[in-house]
């Protein structure tokens, strides 16, 4: 027979358990108490760290600038209070009936100063936003936002990816469009600085996005894509029912991804959304990233300029496209943009979701691009011919614009030689160049191009 368990052990055992918990539980408490406290000192020191060094912005778009990008957001930007709030809200309010009140991100940025221009000359409200990183020379930056403010415009310096100033921009004004000009540029440049593209056109636009949707009324939304989404296309010219699944650079791969994410934000959120793809837009207050500004440069200081060819020897060409063309196809975009439909982050029907090419229809080769430049600065440049580096470049751009033509209107106008006259005179102008410019092209003889 089996003999009955023992069950004084087994109470002791359980009062010895349940002692050991009790133990066990007190210390936990204790531990988590100490965790608790020390947790809230660290949240205080930052929070008094914080209030002491008056609100850094949570991103910039060019990691190796933040001290920069800090002290100039330190400096000026989001203090909050009345005076700021009040040069917030005057910037944006519209002069004409019926008018825009419009952010426009990357304001002191190339497109992004033309179209502040163009806006606010014809009445619309224009608040500007912009991070002054110093991915090429802040000093043009800030020549920029001086001609801005001449004529009004206020821009806030601050980046895409800091939430609460974007929140506070919406709380202070009701903003009827967003034009998202704010990026990281350059196609080579990817392979330099891979995350500043992940930063700026993949995590800032979302968040953009995110405050968009979440505001009300939502504006509508008209952004910059870029030619540079067809990559390895090779159905010419590029129309937007052609494929773009294959960029050839990360910068490419970014605004192919915010393509997407706007097809995302517009199908759950009933935002507006229309991305415009520039084609390699040049002219006056230009990107001195760019070649036809640093071949200017270079042959006005006698320096060596690389001429790419294709892998097989062939020239590689652009649709170069003039920025007075690209202004009238942003501003044709605001105006046909239609309302978002969403409501406190809640979309309430279908909205308007539009992808357009806006480039010259006319592509150009390198080569003769140097050659316009040589007649203008009557100057022979160095050429060095060489195989274009397999570093994110394509070998040719071609827009179709018709959609774009159908839809606003837009219908590029000036050509090449035209164009970079322009950028001429003003590049010599501007960086106060004594041009051994032929009589004939009158450059000496005219104002100083100073806006769009
Ligand atoms: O349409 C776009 O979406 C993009 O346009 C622009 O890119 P790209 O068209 O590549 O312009 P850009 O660098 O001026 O090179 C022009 C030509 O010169 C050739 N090139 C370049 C450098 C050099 O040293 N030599 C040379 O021959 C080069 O092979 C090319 O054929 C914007 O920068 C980019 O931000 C994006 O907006």
């Amino acid at each position: 027979m089996a003999s009955p368990p023992d069950t004084s052990k087994s109470i002791k055992l359980e009062r010895y358990n349940s002692y050991i918990r009790k133990v066990n539980s007190t210390k936990l408490l204790n531990a988590s108490s100490k965790l608790l406290f020390r947790a809230t000192l660290l949240v205080a020191l930052i929070l008094v760290f914080l209030f002491t060094f008056n609100y850094p912005p949570l991103g910039d778009t060019n990691n190796n600038h933040h001290v920069h990008t800090h002290a100039h957001f330190l400096s000026s930007a989001f203090g909050g209070g009345a005076a700021w709030e009040k040069q917030v809200r005057h910037s944006s309010t519209p002069r004409r009936p019926n008018g825009m009140s419009v952010l426009v991100t990357g304001a002191v940025g190339f497109v992004g100063t033309h179209c502040s221009l163009a806006l606010k000359k014809r009445g619309d409200g224009v608040l500007g936003l912009d991070n002054f990183n110093s991915y090429y020379d802040p000093s043009l930056k800030r020549a920029r936002q001086a001609v801005l403010a001449k004529h009004q415009v206020f821009v806030v310096e601050g980046d895409l990816n800091d939430t609460p100033l974007l929140v506070k921009l919406f709380d202070v004004v009701p903003f009827t469009h967003i034009l998202h000009l704010a990026a990281q540029a350059g196609v080579r440049y990817a392979m330099q600085n891979p995350q500043s593209y992940v930063q700026s056109n993949i995590a800032g636009f979302v968040n953009l996005l995110e405050v968009a949707k979440a505001a009300n009324p939502q504006p509508s939304i008209v952004w910059a894509s870029s030619s540079s989404v067809y990559g390895l296309n090779t159905q010419n010219p590029f129309s937007e029912l052609h494929r773009t699944d294959q960029p050839a650079s990360l910068y490419a791969a970014t605004k192919k991804a915010g393509e997407e994410i706007a097809h995302t934000y517009n199908h759950i959120y009933g935002l507006s959304l229309t991305g415009l793809r520039f084609f390699t837009v040049y002219g006056p207050w230009g990107r001195p990233d760019m070649a036809y500004f640093f071949f200017t440069k270079d042959i006005l200081q006698g320096k060596t300029i690389d001429v790419y060819q294709t892998q097989d020897g062939k020239e590689v060409a652009r649709d170069f496209t003039y920025i007075d063309d690209i202004v009238k196809g942003c501003v044709g975009a605001l105006d046909t943009a239609e309302k978002s439909t969403g409501s406190g982050g809640k979309k309430r029907g279908p909205a308007q979701l539009r992808v357009y090419n806006l480039g010259n229809t006319s592509p150009v080769p390198v080569g003769k691009l140097v050659s316009i430049l040589e007649g203008l600065l009557n100057t022979k440049a160095k050429k060095h011919v060489i195989k274009m580096p397999r570093n994110g470049d394509v070998p040719y751009t071609h827009a179709n614009v018709s959609l774009a033509y159908t839809d606003f209107g837009y219908k590029p106008t000036t050509d090449l030689a035209t164009g970079l006259r322009k950028f001429v005179k003003w590049y010599v102008s501007y960086y106060g160049i004594k041009p051994r410019v032929k009589k004939e092209n009158h450059l000496d003889n005219e104002l100083p191009e100073d806006s769009a």
